[in-house]
């Protein structure tokens, strides 16, 4: 990393370019609306299989993945990581059939009813036990959006009440499988991540670093701030950005940036997901420098995520400045638009 300061102000800094290692990209002309916008910042994306219908096998893994290849514009340079979509009914062949492409890097796991997408999802996951270890032994990595279902406990709770009644319980049953928790939002999953023991790791978005859930109702509701896991209070996000800056690389950059078309999410049932893709490293850069850790950014953004999906960094670098500029009202989506997070703000770092 290189860093160029004026007195003790660091005005750019230049890091081994980055991965975003949880990304929604959609399909057909969403896709080619919102590729271009991780394409310019990041080497390779870890791609969400929640499309409608989803990605549940190795044929449907690799016809998506030369659809994103297609939609990449000449010039650009970007490598999509694919992943399964874990159903009731995926087959232990399935995984050592994707293992063996050579081109799926991890399985994910929607507990059934969690989030966008995840009717098809897992309803118990006791039935997919033999998956699992197939999982277990080939060494692919177990993705988890890590909430419990159960309407009874609090929107607010399902994170940390899943690391009890899910988390605990499968990796005590199988404690050789890979796990990303990914987007964690409380300081009990970076707790569990930091002092588990095992093969863990957890992705943070940026929002979650920026954001506590006062963002959701400043003024009036404000629904490009919804996402699942949604916003938690202030002393979650202050233990995330402990965890993100603490040079630990069980935490690594996941965006989940989750394209929206604006009528869906200012609606009276808005879809969740925050629309980051377009300035995910300027807000990475700026939660980073708000905390005085610009210094460790690189580690979190470049260097931890392919330690854990033993990859090779990439060769490039990225480079970011301190410069003022305006994020857009609106982006286009296909054939409407999308509602980036900070639309109309002034964000403080620009990459180059
Ligand atoms: N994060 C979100 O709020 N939404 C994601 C799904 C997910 O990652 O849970 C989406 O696909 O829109
Ligand atoms: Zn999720
Ligand atoms: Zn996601």
């Amino acid at each position: 990393m290189s860093v160029n300061q004026s007195s003790s102000v660091v005005n750019s800094i230049t890091i081994t370019r980055p991965d975003d290692w949880h990304l929604h990209l959609r399909d057909d002309e969403v896709l080619a609306s919102v590729l271009p916008h991780t394409a310019r910042q990041f080497g390779r994306a870890i791609v969400m299989p929640n499309l409608k219908p989803p990605v549940t096998t190795t044929a449907q893994a690799l016809a998506y993945r030369e659809r994103i290849l297609a939609a990449l514009p000449a010039g650009m340079q970007f490598e999509p990581l694919m992943t399964l979509y874990l159903t009731n009914n995926t087959s232990p062949d399935e995984i050592r059939r994707a293992k063996d492409s050579g081109l799926i890097h991890a399985v994910k796991l929607y507990p059934a009813g969690a989030t966008t997408n995840s009717d098809a999802g897992v309803t118990d996951l006791r039935l997919c036990y033999p998956t699992l270890e197939a999982m277990q032994e080939c060494g692919m990595p177990f993705l988890v959006h890590g909430e419990v279902t159960d309407p009874t406990v609090d929107l607010f709770d399902r994170e940390a009440v899943f690391i009890e009644r899910v988390m605990q319980p499968l990796r005590a049953d199988m404690p050789e499988l890979k796990v990303v928790f990914e987007h964690i939002t409380t300081a009990q999953a970076a707790d569990y991540v930091r002092t588990a023991s095992g093969q863990i790791a957890a992705t943070i978005t940026a929002h979650h670093l920026l954001y506590n859930r006062n963002e959701i109702f400043k003024g009036g509701i404000r629904p490009h701030y919804y996402c699942l896991p949604v916003l938690k209070r202030e002393t979650h996000r202050l233990a995330l950005v402990d965890a993100a800056i603490s040079g630990n690389p069980r935490f690594f950059l996941g965006t989940d940036s989750a394209p929206h078309a604006k009528g869906a999410k200012e609606n009276a049932c808005g879809c969740a997901g925050c629309y980051t893709a377009l300035h995910a490293m300027e807000l990475y850069a700026q939660a980073f420098d708000q905390a005085g850790a610009l210094d460790k950014l690189e580690g979190f953004a470049s260097l931890f995520g392919p330690a854990f999906y033993q990859l090779p960094v990439n060769l490039d670098k990225l480079t970011l400045q301190r410069t003022s500029w305006t994020m857009p009202e609106e982006l286009p989506l296909a054939n409407a638009t999308v509602v980036p997070l900070n639309a109309g703000e002034t964000l403080q770092w620009k990459v180059a």
